[in-house]
């Protein structure tokens, strides 16, 4: 039986730059990422988004500054746990960049992405976020997470999703 637990992830973008965060605790521990977590209860997607951003990386964004650009599924087999991450990108925010006890941010540009220390199928869907594609993906890991499956699609609009 499958456990669907519903997660964000937030990229941050400043011109030819991203912000990415190195994971220092838990899931994804060692690697970059974009900065999320899971959706608390009664918070809407862009609410949850906008928090774990602020949390992880200091910088605050409106919900509506917040743009859809993915749907992705990690499914965990060992586990039956399924995360719909939900994947947003902003390029208006404020605040300062600020480390957490779950992240420590850097800006990376984005020809020069550390794929190398990052989940194995952010290779994949990170072109077509920079190239503004939405996109709609389902991968399956074994219990050492490793990726075994991947189905990837660009998709018209989020209705899609
Ligand atoms: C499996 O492949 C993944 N690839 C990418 N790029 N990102 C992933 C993958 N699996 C999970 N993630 C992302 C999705 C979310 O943004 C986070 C989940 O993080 P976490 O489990 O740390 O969520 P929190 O609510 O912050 O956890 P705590 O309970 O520790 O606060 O990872």
């Amino acid at each position: 039986m499958h456990r669907y637990v519903q997660c964000t992830l937030v990229q941050i973008f400043n011109d030819q730059k991203i912000l990415l965060g190195m994971k220092k605790r838990g899931l994804g521990v060692g690697m970059w990422n974009g900065f999320g977590g899971k959706v608390e209860a009664g918070e809407d997607l862009k609410t949850a988004a906008a928090r774990e951003l602020k949390e992880e990386s200091g910088l605050e964004v409106l919900t509506s500054n917040l743009m859809e650009v993915g749907l992705l599924l990690f499914e965990f087999v060992n586990s039956g746990v399924v995360l719909e991450a939900n994947v947003f990108r902003a390029v208006e925010y404020k605040g300062v960049v600020t480390e957490s006890e779950e992240m420590r941010p850097c800006w990376f540009d984005i020809k020069d992405i550390p794929y190398k220390d990052m989940w194995v199928d952010d290779v994949d869907w990170f072109p077509l976020m920079f190239k503004q594609k939405l996109f709609y993906g389902f991968m399956k890991f074994t219990e050492k997470n490793e990726m075994f499956s991947q189905e990837l699609k660009v998709l018209e609009n989020v209705e899609e999703f």
